[in-house]
């Protein structure tokens, strides 16, 4: 009988080292494939006139997207038209100049009109990529409840209003890609970010669910979420009082190049990625972490909050 068992237990090992196998060639595999073709697709960008945004507009523009580019500063915006339109010489495939459009995603009012200026560029949108975003520092017994509903405001209901706003279009074509460039800390929250990680942890939430409502109409939903990127992010970064924080943090300029984020985004795009975690081992690790082993997580983030900073009243 043990012969029997021990016999069967072999065979199942052998099964699972089989099917592993197996799902490591398919994954080699999928790695391997070129992807969809993204020539002539209409591909919108916010927060296109730096950081990651622009370095997205730069490698969809060159494989021939059509672009509509987002953001608050019309001069900026022309600018990055101008650096694609210069660099389009050399590109091997059939470019398009970009179009712009100028918003503010803060302000709910101008939106929907957004939309309808973006529709109105090619009377399409192929893929919508949500990356314009501020983040904060702060501690929460200093910051301002009126600045945690402006960074959630810019994060989070400004994208998901755009994308409702596109969304009817691509639901009558059958056809769509929305993208939302989330972060690590839409998946962990770690101190001093209260505002900025509560936005990414409701962005990841919302697109979760719209990739679960889409697929019926075949509507594709990918969620980024990357770890540090050498931008201005920090510099950019609101306080708790509202002022501006204006500092590259070491984090931030010892971070990944915005290019090679950007040449990922454009993968995911292409293989239809669920969900892309960009981010190097500890923060990978962490993410496990929080889900596997929260107890441990949360001591190491107290001791990190205590390490950083401390209330103005200490
Ligand atoms: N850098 C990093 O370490 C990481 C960044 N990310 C995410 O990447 C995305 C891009 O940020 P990144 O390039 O790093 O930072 P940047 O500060 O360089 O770029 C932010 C972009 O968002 C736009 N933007 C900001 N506020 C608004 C607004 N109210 N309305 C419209 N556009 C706005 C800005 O455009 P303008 O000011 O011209 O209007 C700018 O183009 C963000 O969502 C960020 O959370 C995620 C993980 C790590
Ligand atoms: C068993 C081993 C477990 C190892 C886990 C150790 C825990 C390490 C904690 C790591 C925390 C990583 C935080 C990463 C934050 C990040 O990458 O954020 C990306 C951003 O969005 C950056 O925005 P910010 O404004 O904060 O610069």
């Amino acid at each position: 009988m043990e012969r029997v068992m021990g016999g069967g237990g072999g065979g199942a090992l052998q099964l699972v080292l089989a099917g592993a196998g197996i799902w490591l060639l398919y994954k080699m595999l999928v790695r391997l494939r070129p992807g969809a073709d993204l020539q002539d697709l209409v591909v919108v960008i916010t927060g296109a006139s730096s950081g990651l945004g622009k370095e997205c507009a730069r490698v969809f523009h060159a494989a021939g997207a059509r672009l509509v580019l987002c953001g608050r500063d019309p001069a900026r915006l022309q600018q990055v038209v101008q650096e694609l339109r210069a660099g389009s010489e050399s590109s091997q495939r059939q470019t398009h100049t970009p179009k712009t459009v100028t918003f503010d995603l803060a302000d709910a009012a101008s939106v929907g009109g957004a939309a309808e200026e973006i529709l109105k560029c090619y009377g399409q949108v192929d893929v919508l990529i949500n990356n314009a975003g501020i983040s904060y520092r702060g501690n929460i017994l200093d910051t301002h409840v009126s600045v945690q509903r402006e960074v959630m405001e810019t994060n989070y209901f400004g994208p998901i209003a755009l994308t409702q706003a596109l969304l009817p279009a691509m639901v009558q074509r059958r056809s769509g890609h929305i993208v939302v460039i989330s972060s690590i800390q839409g998946k962990i929250s770690i101190p001093y970010r209260s505002a900025y990680a509560a936005s990414k942890h409701a962005t990841q939430a919302y697109f979760d669910c719209l990739r679960a409502e889409m697929e019926r109409y075949g509507i594709l939903v990918t969620v980024v979420s990357p770890g540090y990127i050498r931008t201005n992010l920090s510099v950019n970064a609101v306080t708790g009082d509202g002022s501006k924080y204006g500092v590259l943090d070491k984090t931030t300029a010892a971070g990944r190049d915005p290019q090679d984020v950007a040449r990922a985004v454009l993968k995911a795009v292409r293989h239809r990625s669920k969900d892309v975690i960009l981010a190097g081992a500890a923060p990978t690790l962490a993410v496990y972490l929080r889900t596997l082993w929260p107890a441990l997580f949360f001591t190491l983030m107290s001791s990190r909050a205590r390490k950083e900073q401390k209330p103005k009243d200490e």
